[in-house]
């Protein structure tokens, strides 16, 4: 679990004696406005101008001044309030419980300074509840003899705002409560819960929003909070918004006796709880709760920031009590956050190895999701169009897991004046040759001077050393840099041709000679180290020597079918455009690219290249692997212990099955692993058969059969 991020305050101070010096009273009372403010934008307008780091960054230093000043601490602090308001577009409606917010812990020591104050307070060991924190917004559903008679938004916690017919339009809210022999229902009911809207749904808001010229939505949390507050619940019946239940509030005829078990009676009275909650008995297991979600936090379908931890048992919760904003048997351990506010200096634009020309982000370097970033991909100019984004602006800056930094949009109110639209540059940033569309409509622009452009014949370079080709470590970018500007290779034609004389004309791969050897350079051990690798690279299989090609639309998939078709680079040559369509796994527009890659020049150059230097063509195929698995397909999701993927893959291809990337209907087996996320479940939706890491390898070696 990573221990301490960005937003982690300042370690707690002792309070002064005496009164707040008057740089502290102004410093409060500029963070209370900007904090009201922000919370009115957010709460009533769904359209904030903070992010939520730059939110809480705030309020941890409210709560650090009050920390030392506790004169600063009246009752109209935003420390002492749930931070909502009431949009007069809405009936104020009052809870009959109040709703609370939640303390939150940034750092693993925040959370254990919470356990330890629990203790403090005489409640040694509980049983811990531990379920995500889901980012959404807060209901309060009121069921009384079972019926559903009022839905309320959080609102300032006493008061919220009647928002019952959008919230009847939700698929997973019971209009009326089942009851069972065991559970009747009780007299009156408040249900506490999240509406969200889930990943896939956003996205296809967003696109259908795009599609109609509106403004999109920044992310799922907003699109959620926009959809249930509707004038119109008519709108909001369209949106696909899910609820889930994370609590209850008043009731009359309902006592349970822990958290857990409310959740149980909820369950069987229909109403949506989450089947990732866990009751947990230690500290340490509550630790790697929360790192295994920090870690799967995409693998669930919708936004998640965090993990709420409560005492199960309701006596102690109650022992316990709260303070004027929140529970102090609860605690939201908020994982770093993903999104934050950047400043955009500028726009500039790249040429890529296809030779795609893409604009891109600089900012002001940021911390996010744990690293900075300083550049993100804007992806082409009617992205760059469509965001409205503007050298100047502020802009939501995202990078979600391993997913690279994504600029979100800008943040309008805060634009300045003379903000000028960004134009998209004519000409190649690298060689200066006239862009030009490739296809009629294409939404790229693409340096056309593909043999001779100095940033496309880097990038294919480095390419042709990558993971997924030639794999030749060693050779990384420094390097490719550095060979390609000593003038030591002029493209990847050339890389096979390295030894160790043009090697040596290259200062990255040589050093100073030591006594005895002479005083010329030598090799250095990096230099030996390319040359070795050079030699075991000739020998990898064709299909990693055809994504090594750069051929449009020919990556690792198309390369494996055309590598099992045809089994050696001489027959896809020699193939026509209509048989390689009709191989399984090809297809007319790879078979298209294919043809047309062969076509030119100096592309047969570079394969020719490769084969004088001694690069394997061909595949041997091993007589000796039974096709076991013709004609069947297999998809394999999660993480196995024998197998990584590509070899799990290869396994497959090697006895005549096709390896799938999704489940459908088609699918014969699907393999699960250790963290197998949505493809597990859709195979178990659709009825095809699962495996787990041992019914694989049965499957391999006597097929169906061996099962
Ligand atoms: N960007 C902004 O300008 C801005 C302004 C205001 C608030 N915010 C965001 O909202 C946060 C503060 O809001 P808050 O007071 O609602 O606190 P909070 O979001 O930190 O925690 C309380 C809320 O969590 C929700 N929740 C989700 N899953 C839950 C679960 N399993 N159990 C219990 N509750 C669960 C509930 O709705 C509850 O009201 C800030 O930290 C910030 O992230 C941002
Ligand atoms: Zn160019």
């Amino acid at each position: 679990m990573d221990t301490q991020h960005d937003t982690a305050p300042a370690p707690a101070t002792d309070p002064a004696t005496g009164p707040a010096p008057e740089e502290a009273l102004e410093e409060h009372r500029r963070l209370a406005e900007e904090v009201d403010e922000a919370r009115w934008r957010y709460y009533v307008l769904d359209s904030p101008t903070l992010s939520d780091a730059d939110f809480d960054r705030r309020m941890r230093r409210l709560e650090e001044l009050e920390g030392r000043f506790p004169e600063l601490r009246t009752p109209d602090s935003p420390t002492q309030k749930v931070g909502g308001a009431v949009s007069t577009e809405f009936t104020a409606v009052d809870h009959l419980q109040r709703m609370e917010s939640l303390d939150n812990a940034f750092s693993a020591e925040e959370l254990q300074a919470w356990y330890s104050r629990l203790a403090r307070d005489g409640v040694e060991k509980p049983s811990l509840l531990c379920e995500l924190k889901v980012d959404g917004l807060a209901i309060n559903i009121l069921y009384e003899d079972g019926r559903l008679v009022r839905a309320l938004t959080r609102g300032d916690g006493r008061t919220g705002e009647d928002v019952t017919p959008n919230v009847r339009t939700i698929d997973s809210v019971p209009h009326r409560l089942a009851a069972t022999a065991e559970r009747p229902v009780p007299r009156l009911l408040e249900v506490r819960g999240e509406v969200f809207l889930p990943v896939e749904a956003f996205e296809r808001l967003n696109e259908a929003m795009t599609d109609a010229g509106k403004p999109v939505f920044a992310n799922p949390r907003n699109a959620a909070a926009g959809s249930l507050r509707q004038k119109d619940p008519r709108v909001t019946a369209t949106r696909a918004l899910g609820m889930v239940c994370h609590g209850i509030g008043a009731r009359e005829g309902f006592e349970p006796a822990s958290q857990s078990g409310a959740y149980d009676a909820l369950r069987a009275w229909g109403l949506p709880t989450s089947d990732r909650v866990r009751v947990l008995d230690t500290l340490t297991e509550v630790e790697e709760f929360i790192a295994h979600y920090g870690e799967h936090r995409h693998d669930v379908e919708h936004e998640i920031d965090g993990v709420v931890v409560k005492v199960d048992d309701v006596a102690l919760q109650r022992r316990l009590g709260s303070t004027s904003r929140a529970p102090r048997w609860a605690i939201a351990y908020k994982y770093p956050p993903e999104e934050v506010n950047a400043r955009l200096l500028a726009i500039e634009v790249n040429t890529g190895r296809t030779g795609r020309v893409t604009p891109y982000g600089v900012m002001e370097p940021v911390r996010v999701a744990g690293s900075t970033v300083e550049m993100a991909t804007l992806h082409n100019a009617h992205e760059v169009k469509r965001k409205d984004v503007r050298p100047g602006d502020t802009v939501i800056l995202r990078k979600a897991g391993d997913v690279i930094p994504e600029i979100v949009g800008p943040v309008l109110p805060l634009r300045p004046a003379d903000a000028p639209e960004w134009v998209m540059p004519t000409r190649c940033p690298a060689c200066g040759t006239t862009l030009v569309q490739q296809k009629e409509g294409d939404k790229d622009l693409r340096c056309p001077n593909h043999q001779k452009c100095p940033a496309q014949v880097r990038e294919r370079v480095f390419h042709v050393a990558g993971r997924g080709a030639f794999d030749i470590e060693g050779l990384g970018y420094e390097a490719a840099v550095a060979l390609l500007e000593a003038e030591v290779i002029t493209d990847e034609g050339d890389v096979f041709d390295l030894d160790e004389a043009a090697l040596l004309r290259a200062p990255l791969f040589t050093r100073a000679p030591k006594k005895g050897e002479g005083d010329h350079p030598v090799l250095s051990a990096n230099g030996q180290r390319l040359l070795d690798n050079l030699g075991r690279a000739r020998e990898v299989p064709l299909w990693r020597v055809l994504v090594a090609l750069s051929i449009r639309h020919v990556g690792p998939t198309a390369a494996r079918a055309l590598a099992t078709e045809f089994g050696s680079m001489e027959a896809i040559r020699a193939a026509s455009e209509e048989q390689l369509a009709a191989a399984e796994g090809v297809g007319p527009t790879i078979a298209e690219s294919v043809i047309e890659w062969f076509g030119v020049d100096w592309h047969r150059a570079i394969v020719e290249k490769w084969q004088r230097a001694g690069v394997s063509m061909a595949d041997e195929r091993d007589a000796s692997v039974p096709r076991t698995l013709e004609g069947l397909t297999v998809v394999v999701t999660g993480s196995l212990v024998d197998f990584s993927r590509d070899s799990a893959k290869e396994a497959i291809l090697a006895r005549g099955g096709k390896a799938a990337g999704s489940v459908s209907k088609k699918t014969d087996y699907v393999v699960v692993g250790e963290s197998a996320g949505s493809k597990a479940d859709k195979a178990e939706q659709l009825g095809v058969p699962i495996l787990d890491e041992d019914g694989f390898k049965r499957l391999l070696e006597g097929g169906p059969d061996g099962l």
